[in-house]
């Protein structure tokens, strides 16, 4: 398996120890799949949760046991973190609060977490001569320079008002009590701090930017394997519509667009960081599916209908319904009306690109979602009728 694999530019690759900070997350535990079945590295897997990747680390016959070890560290507050990265070759940060109802009801946990708790971690890194692989996000762009357009200009078609550019589209975000931004505006500053480290101390990093990166595993479904009253991510809060045959509710009509990507391929991306420093440090990646653009109205449509085929039920007869932005996420939310990622840099550094169709990347995930909670659901709805 690690014999003869090379590089982008032939040159074989070494094993590296890599210190992956929130690997018990729906990414994380990805990577470290990837990570376990395709290469030789070894991983030093942090976390507060390990619920996502106990398949990889029991029972100890695993043929990858020996390379991946678990530590329960809240990086808050751990001394332990600093000895972790100096062991690593590699630091892969992708510890964060990441999800929007968070932003506005929890804005001080957001901001602390996104940019506070990633201090300590870039500072050890650049002063143990580490490199640093740090998770940002696409919502840095905020909205897009088109949404300020009238709705009938005809600019709006003009990809260069939309389509969101590393290093050149700025960074639109509303208002200070649209507390929305909170998240945002932590990664922004903490990409900015990143960036400056490597211009003023050397710091060899990437920052990475994902683009709405779905599959198997992401988030939770509530009252099942998270509180009852939490609020997920779309892919997530969809699911949890369908297995419960509720009607999907779009917030605030359902209009804004998102690209979606599937974590199998945009892990591919991570790896080719991983293993091509020279091509990937210094750089900042978007990682999207320019391809797979959709409303949310559109992915409630497909998700509906992926799901009826997959598990094998009719839709129902209203499958969606409207609710306002202020009731379903409260009141200081906002939303990022278009994002398209542009794939020149990362296309140009690694030749990445995406493959899976969003119908294809909804029905293995939806056949996952349904394989996976269909019968606690069941069970769950049950007790509830029959107290
Ligand atoms: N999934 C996406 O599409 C997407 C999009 C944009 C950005 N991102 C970024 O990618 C990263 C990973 O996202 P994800 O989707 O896997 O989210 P996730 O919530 O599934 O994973 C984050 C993990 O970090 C852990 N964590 C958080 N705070 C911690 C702490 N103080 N100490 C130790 N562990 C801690 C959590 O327990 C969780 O397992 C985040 O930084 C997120 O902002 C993800
Ligand atoms: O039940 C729902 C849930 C969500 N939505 C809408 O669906 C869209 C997507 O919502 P998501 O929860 O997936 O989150 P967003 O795409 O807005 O942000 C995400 O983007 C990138 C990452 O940094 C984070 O993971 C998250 O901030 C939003 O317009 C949201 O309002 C619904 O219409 N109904």
């Amino acid at each position: 398996m690690a014999n003869g694999r090379v590089d982008l530019d032939g040159n074989p690759i070494k094993p590296i120890t890599i210190c992956m900070i929130g690997a018990g997350g729906f990414i994380g535990s990805h990577l470290c799949e990837k990570l376990m079945s395709e290469t030789p590295h070894k991983v030093l897997a942090v976390d507060v949760y390990d619920d996502k990747i106990k398949h990889l680390l029991e029972p100890s016959s695993l043929p990858w046991a020996d390379r991946i070890q678990f530590h329960r560290i809240n990086i808050k507050n751990d001394s332990r973190l600093e000895g972790l990265i100096r062991m690593a070759d590699l630091t892969i940060n992708l510890a964060a609060i990441c999800t929007p109802a968070d932003y506005n009801t929890r804005p001080l946990d957001t901001i602390y977490s996104n940019f506070i708790d990633a201090l300590p971690v870039v500072k050890y890194c650049s002063e143990n001569g580490k490199r640093l692989i740090h998770f940002s996000t696409c919502e840095v762009y905020g909205k897009t320079i088109g949404c300020f357009l009238p709705k009938d200009s005809p600019l709006r078609q003009d990809p260069a008002y939309y389509v969101l550019k590393e290093d050149a589209s700025p960074c639109i975000f509303g208002s200070v009590e649209k507390q929305r931004w909170s998240y945002a505006c932590a990664k922004q500053l903490i990409e900015r701090l990143i960036y400056a480290e490597g211009a003023e101390n050397g710091l060899e990093f990437t920052i990475v930017r994902p683009f709405n990166w779905i599959g198997p595993r992401m988030d939770f479904i509530p009252g099942i394997d998270g509180p009852s009253e939490g609020v997920p991510r779309v892919l997530a809060c969809f699911s949890n519509n369908l297995l419960r045959r509720e009607p999907l509710k779009l917030v605030d009509g359902g209009q804004s667009q998102r690209t979606f990507v599937y974590i199998k391929d945009a892990i591919e991306a991570v790896l080719l960081m991983i293993e091509n420093p020279a091509r990937a440090n210094g750089q900042i990646f978007n990682v999207g599916n320019p391809n797979n653009e959709v409303t949310v109205r559109q992915l409630a449509e497909m998700m509906t209908e992926v799901y009826a085929k997959v598990a094998g039920e009719s839709p129902l007869d209203t499958p969606t319904v409207d609710v306002s932005s202020k009731e379903f996420y409260g009141e200081g939310y906002d939303d990022s009306d278009k994002r398209i990622p542009d794939m020149t840099i990362i296309n140009r550094q690694l030749g990445w690109n995406p493959k899976t169709s969003l119908w294809d990347l909804l029905e293995s995930t939806l056949t996952y979602q349904h394989r996976t909670y269909a019968e606690a659901i069941k069970k769950a709805t049950s007790k509830v009728v029959a107290s």
